[in-house]
């Protein structure tokens, strides 16, 4: 802690009281020796990173190791086609195809550059608009990479999207839970969906069990999730199960955007405190964060200040106050040092030169840092790195030969698991499940009325299909509802299985798919927008229209 910041207040005193008292976590199986993988490989797993680190006070900090995985990326620069409203003079206007595309791009993200490494936390501040998810996309690989200008490596080797898939998750803000089910249960419906088959039940349930110990959750495993009408988890707890849905299969890099937003200052903290504990059993942590207290800030290792996609600090939160004093705004003493640094960026921002002055003195400070430490550190090659990763238990997989099929488990078993818990979760709610039994019968019974007694004249052949076409569309639109979260879950399991560094083909074509469904995934959504869109213009309309 700096000298600029504020002493721990009481509450925080608090907070950390209650941390400590939660229950001592014990050591988790070792995924490693659960799935054996990479024994054979003749990598050293006699100390397996992959272990529980305790909350407490008590706890003491793993022993760093050596440095694997360095994520680095240079001159990440994005931006999107916009749409010009169209008026005589846009219309007529001798612009070319090319000019008119030139003024209707919108910069998003604007060479940014930075790092990260395994075992440590990356976080993204920014005022709102900064360009914090859209940064976090492009990491993610969740926008198109041909409107992507940049380079993008792993230990210096150029991540290819369809590597990056295999072995990172990606945590979205909203949390999309069955509120009837337990957390257990929840995990361990995850873990049936997402981990292969090739694994036994048993190994699932001690990944669920080793993976409740890490997220903090014992003491809440048997609660059910609730929502406004049943009592349930806490709001971080809810975020919790929602980080451990995605990293079941324990991933070597983690991105969430904002993972903290809408809760308390305790939950939060807790939360960050987790995916430190995820980041020390050696992943990479890239988060997205609004506006940090002091204590979350304690947890970061590095920070990526953003403003209107330009960066305007890139490194340690600890050397905040020389780069500030260094600009000539030294941070005054018990200032939060976010708050400062968010305050001055957005004063900036309002002034006529902007932030241009900010953005251009952090290269310069960056150059001259950055030659002063530079090390000569020798790597692993990613492909040594991720094969001692997989053999530390990273990357939970049933892969022993190399192999990789194209989904983690064939489609019948996915519908298997999702029926089971969807009818796990209707059982609970009877008065939901009666509802929409009752709304099946009455559809059913409206169909049978107008549809009574057909005959077999041309008529009632068309009838009939009109019965087929009605039914189905039914169905059709029932079913639509749950399938963004179908699509969800599949499109995560395809990066579960990926554990193979070598480029197959069959790998090749997984990740193809993994994309696919991807896209598929947002035109569904943007689909599903524009019907609502255009069901709303029609109910407007009758409104509005004369009887
Ligand atoms: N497809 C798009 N087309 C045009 N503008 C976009 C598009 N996507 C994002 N933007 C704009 O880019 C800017 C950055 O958006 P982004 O969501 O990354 O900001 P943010 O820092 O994450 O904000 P918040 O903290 O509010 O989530 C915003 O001004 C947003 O309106």
């Amino acid at each position: 802690m700096s000298h600029n910041d504020p002493p721990p207040s009481r509450r925080d005193d608090q907070d950390d009281r209650r941390i400590s008292m939660l229950p001592t976590l014990r050591v988790s199986t070792k995924l490693g020796q659960i799935l054996r993988i990479g024994a054979s490989d003749g990598l050293d797993t006699s100390n397996p990173a992959h272990h529980v680190v305790e909350l407490g006070e008590t706890s003491t900090k793993p022993p760093r190791r050596n440095v694997p995985f360095f994520l680095s990326f240079n001159d990440l620069t994005y931006s999107v086609v916009t749409r010009r409203e169209m008026n005589f003079t846009t219309s007529f206007s001798r612009e070319t195809a090319a000019e008119k595309k030139l003024s209707n791009s919108k910069i998003l993200l604007n060479g940014i550059c930075g790092e990260a490494k395994d075992g440590e936390i990356l976080a993204v501040l920014g005022a709102s608009g900064s360009g914090k998810s859209t940064l976090i996309d492009a990491l993610a690989n969740r926008i198109r990479r041909e409107s992507l200008k940049g380079t993008l490596t792993l230990n210096g080797e150029p991540l290819e999207s369809r590597l990056l898939k295999a072995i990172s998750a990606y945590v979205m803000q909203d949390d999309i839970l069955y509120p009837m089910l337990t957390v257990e249960e929840t995990l361990i419906f995850s873990a049936k969906f997402r981990l292969p088959r090739s694994l036994s039940g048993s190994k699932k349930r001690a990944r669920v069990e080793a993976l409740i110990d890490q997220l903090g959750l014992r003491n809440a495993a048997k609660t059910v999730i609730g929502d406004e009408v049943h009592r349930g988890i806490s709001g971080g707890e809810r975020r919790r199960v929602s980080i451990g849905i995605d990293i079941i299969h324990d991933p070597i890099i983690l991105f969430l955007d904002e993972p903290t937003s809408g809760l308390d200052s305790t939950s939060a903290f807790m939360v960050v405190k987790v995916l430190q504990r995820i980041a020390q059993s050696g992943s990479i942590v890239i988060m997205s964060v609004h506006q940090p207290s002091y204590r979350i800030l304690g947890l970061v290792d590095r920070v990526l200040f953003l403003s209107k996609g330009h960066t305007v600090y890139n490194g340690s939160p600890l050397n905040l106050p020389l780069f500030f004093s260094d600009f000539g705004h030294p941070i005054p003493e018990n200032e939060n040092r976010t708050e400062f640094a968010l305050d001055l960026i957005r004063e900036l921002e309002g002034s006529p030169r902007g932030t241009k002055s900010l953005v251009e003195f952090n290269k310069s400070w960056q150059t001259t840092k950055n030659s002063r430490n530079r090390s000569n550190s020798k790597r692993l090659s990613l492909k040594n790195a991720i094969r001692a990763s997989i053999s530390r238990g990273k990357l939970v997989s049933g892969t022993t030969s190399g192999s990789v099929a194209i989904f983690a488990n064939p489609c019948w078993i996915e519908m298997m698991v999702l029926a089971e818990r969807n009818i796990t979760n209707s059982k609970r709610m009877p008065e939901l499940f009666v509802v929409r039994f009752g709304a099946v019968i009455v559809t059913g019974f409206i169909l049978a009325t107008v549809f009574w007694k057909l005959d077999n004249t041309p008529r009632g052949v068309q009838e009939r299909l009109s019965v087929l076409a009605f039914a189905m569309s039914t169905t059709f639109y029932t079913c639509a509802e749950s399938l963004p979260v179908f699509l969800q879950e599949r499109s995560v399991s395809f990066n579960k299985l990926a554990s193979c560094p070598n480029s197959t083909r069959a790998c090749s074509g997984l990740n193809e798919k993994a994309k696919e469904a991807t896209t598929l995934e947002r035109q569904m959504a943007q689909e599903a927008m524009e019907k609502e869109k255009k069901k709303q213009l029609a109910k407007d309309m009758t409104i509005f229209s004369p009887t």
